[in-house]
């Protein structure tokens, strides 16, 4: 195969992967829009971490919040939990790689915030740990898995939305995710002031 087909391919791949998935992610990306709507206007946050893309996926949704995705607005309250390198160091070195994430989840998070987690695999150890920290701070969890959902769907609230993308490969999962997380904040835009287009 040459570099133009691998290419094509990959457009093919990834265009067939988010096609297949929106009849199972629909209804639940629409509830996730939902619950966030309702931490906001309630002044809660969106805390969101991930590790390698999920984490640019975590920064790239807490920018189009605090910022804007397509329409004019309020800034909304998002954090992403990937982004101090004192923290993440500190914590790291400190408590342990998998605790960099939940630390500041007990530090930030307050009942009704939203945590919004992702992980390819669904089985990254200090995603699992910033989940059992949102809990115990009676947050709700929206989940961006992959690959069945590993651990992080066996240990999901049943309040929570757990958005699973049904595929093995790690870069259409990633893809997929990053759709979700446009179509996340157009919904959030749409019902706080009913953007049309
Ligand atoms: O972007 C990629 C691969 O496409 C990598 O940086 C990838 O995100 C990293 O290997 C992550 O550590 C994978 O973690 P996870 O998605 O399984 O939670
Ligand atoms: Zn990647």
């Amino acid at each position: 195969m040459d570099l133009i087909d691998r290419i094509s391919q990959h457009f093919q791949d990834s265009a067939q992967t988010k096609l297949d998935a929106v009849e199972l992610l629909a209804a639940p990306i629409a509830g996730a829009v939902e619950t966030m709507v309702g931490c906001l206007v309630n002044n809660g946050r969106i805390l969101a971490c991930g590790n390698g893309g999920s984490a640019g996926d975590a920064q790239h949704f807490a920018a189009e919040l605090v910022g804007r995705f397509e329409a004019e607005r309020q800034a909304l309250a998002a954090i992403a939990l990937t982004t101090d390198t004192s923290i993440l160091t500190a914590v790291g070195n400190d408590y342990g790689f998998d605790q960099v994430f939940s630390r500041q989840v007990r530090a930030l998070g307050q009942p009704g915030d939203v945590l919004l987690a992702i992980s390819t695999s669904g089985n990254s150890a200090n995603v699992i740990e910033a989940i059992r920290a949102a809990h115990e701070q009676d947050m709700r969890v929206v989940a961006l898995t992959g690959r069945g959902g590993g651990r992080i769907g066996e240990m999901l609230a049943d309040d929570d939305i757990h958005l699973c993308v049904p595929v093995e490969r790690t870069a259409r999962i990633q893809e997929t995710h990053l759709l979700t997380i446009h179509c996340l904040c157009d919904g959030i835009d749409c019902l706080l002031l009913g953007v049309e287009e």
